[in-house]
C-alpha cells in the first residue's frame, strides 16, 4: 500500500506520516522545500519524540521524498499508483496541490480502485475545498476524472510546535492525538489507519475541535502575545490570560452544546484536557506559531468569527470571544505576511470596512456592530 503525503512539515512528519506508516503504508512525502526533501530522501528513518506525560519515541521508516516544484512528473506518477493522498500544507496552499493530484488521476487506469483523498488541515471541509480546486485544475476533463478518486473530510488534532532550525527531520510532538475521518465516502474499503476513527457525521467533530482546541489556542496566543509571553505554556501562567481563554471557551462550549447536543459536563472535561495539553511544559510552542496568519484566523468560518457569529445569532454570550478578537487585532509579527497586512488594513480602513472585508459579515448580522466597536477601539489604540 502506498500513500502520497503533500507537506512534510510539522504535522506531516509528526502525525499524518507517522499514522500512515503505522497503518502499513509506504509513505511518499512531497514538498517544495528542497532542503527538507533532500534530507528525507537521504534518511532511512526519523523519530517522532512525544514529550510530556505518557510520551514515547516512535520511529518512521520505509518512506521516500519527492520535490513537487522540481519534479512534478514524478509526483504525478506516484499519485497515479497510490492508494491514498493526504495533505498538511495549510488550506490556502491546496490550490497548488490540486494540479498534481489531477495529473496523477489522468495517468491512473479508470478501472483501478479509487484514490482515497484526505486533506488534513485546520479548516471545515478542507477536502471539499481540495476537490473544488481539483475540478478547477482539471477543467472540462473533470467529469471523466472525478470517479477515479473518493474524498473524505477529516479533523486532525495533535500539537506539533515549530521545530528548531537545523534540527534535522526528527519531530517533537505532544503525546495526545485524534484523527476523525468521514466514513461514508470509502464504502466497504476504508483506508488502513488504526490510529484514526471513522465517523458518520464529521460536522460536530470538526466544529468541536476547531472551536475549542483552535479557538482556545489562538486566544492564548493573542492574549499572551499582548501580555509579552513567548510561549503558550508561559501565557497560561498569567491568571488573567487563563481566565480570558476560559471565558472564550465557555462561550464556544455553550454554542457547541446548543448546536450539536454535546453534554455540558463532557464539554467541561474536553476543555480541561485541552488546557492541560496547552500547559505541557515540555512543548516549546510559541505564540507566533499559534497566532500565525491572523487574517485567516479572523475570516468568516474560522475559529473566532465562526462560533461568535452563530452564538450571537442564538442570543448567546460572546464577550470573551470579542476580547480575544481584540487581542488578535493587536498581534504583530514582522515575519508574518498576514500580521503585517492586518496592521496595514487597520490603518487604512474604517472599522466598518475592516469588519466587512476581513470577517465577511453583513452589516445586518447581530455580531457586526459589536465587532465594529472592537475594531474601533483597536484603531484608536494605534
Ligand atoms: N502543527 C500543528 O500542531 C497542526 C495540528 C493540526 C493541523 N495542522 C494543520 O496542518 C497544516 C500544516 O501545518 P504545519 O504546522 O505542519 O505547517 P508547516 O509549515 O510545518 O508545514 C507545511 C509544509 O507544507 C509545505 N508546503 C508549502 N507549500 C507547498 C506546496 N505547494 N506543495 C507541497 N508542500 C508545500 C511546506 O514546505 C512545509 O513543509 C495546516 O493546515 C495546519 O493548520 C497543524
Ligand atoms: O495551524 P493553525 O495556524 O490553523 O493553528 C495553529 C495551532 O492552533 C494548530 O496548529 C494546533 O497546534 C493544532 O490544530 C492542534 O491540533
Amino acid at each position: 500500500m502506498k500513500a502520497v503525503h503533500f507537506g512534510a512539515g510539522n504535522i506531516g512528519r509528526g502525525f499524518v506520516g507517522l499514522l500512515l506508516h503505522e497503518g502499513g503504508y509506504e509513505v511518499v512525502f512531497s514538498d517544495v522545500a528542497a532542503g527538507l526533501v533532500d534530507a528525507l530522501a537521504a534518511a532511512e528513518s526519523y523519530t517522532v519524540h512525544e514529550v510530556g506525560a505518557g510520551g514515547r519515541d516512535r520511529v518512521v521508516t520505509g518512506f521516500r521524498a519527492v520535490n513537487s516544484a522540481s519534479d512534478p512528473e514524478l509526483v504525478a506518477a506516484e499519485v497515479a499508483s497510490a492508494d491514498v493522498v493526504t495533505t498538511a500544507v495549510g488550506p490556502t496552499v491546496l490550490k497548488f496541490i490540486a494540479p498534481h493530484v489531477v495529473a496523477g488521476l489522468r495517468q491512473r487506469p479508470a478501472d483501478e480502485a479509487p484514490l482515497q483523498v484526505m486533506a488534513c488541515e485546520n479548516a471545515i471541509g478542507a477536502t471539499d475545498l481540495l476537490r473544488r480546486e481539483m475540478a478547477t485544475a482539471a477543467g472540462e476533463d473533470w467529469s471523466s476524472l472525478e470517479g477515479r478518486a473518493v474524498f473524505a473530510n477529516t479533523a486532525v488534532d495533535r500539537i506539533v510546535p515549530g521545530q528548531p532550525e537545523g534540527g534535522g527531520i526528527d519531530v517533537t510532538v505532544e503525546p495526545f492525538y485524534e484523527w476523525a475521518i468521514e466514513r461514508a465516502p470509502f464504502g466497504e474499503t476504508p483506508p488502513s489507519i488504526p490510529g484514526a476513527h471513522f465517523v458518520g457525521d464529521l460536522g460536530p467533530y470538526i466544529e468541536r475541535k476547531l472551536f475549542t482546541v483552535n479557538t482556545g489556542h489562538a486566544s492564548t496566543a493573542y492574549l499572551g502575545a499582548r501580555g509579552g509571553a513567548a510561549t503558550i505554556a508561559e501565557a497560561l501562567t498569567d491568571e488573567r490570560i487563563a481566565a480570558g481563554v476560559a471565558r472564550a471557551l465557555e462561550e464556544t462550549s455553550a454554542l457547541l452544546s446548543a448546536k450539536h447536543g454535546f453534554p455540558a459536563e463532557e464539554m467541561t472535561r474536553y476543555r480541561e484536557t485541552i488546557l492541560e495539553r496547552f500547559r505541557n511544559p515540555a512543548l516549546p510552542d510559541t505564540v507566533q506559531r499559534v497566532g500565525r496568519q491572523p487574517l485567516r484566523k479572523l475570516s468568516r468560518h474560522e475559529r473566532f468569527i465562526g462560533p461568535a457569529a452563530e452564538a450571537a445569532e442564538r442570543g448567546l454570550a460572546v464577550d470573551g470571544l470579542l476580547t480575544a478578537i481584540g487581542a488578535a487585532l493587536a498581534f504583530r509579527d514582522p515575519e508574518d505576511e498576514q500580521a503585517v497586512e492586518l496592521e496595514g488594513l487597520l490603518a487604512r480602513l474604517s472599522p466598518d470596512e475592516f469588519v466587512a472585508q476581513v470577517t465577511g459579515l453583513d452589516a445586518a448580522h447581530p455580531l457586526y456592530p459589536r465587532l465594529v466597536e472592537v475594531v474601533g477601539r483597536a484603531t484608536a489604540a494605534g
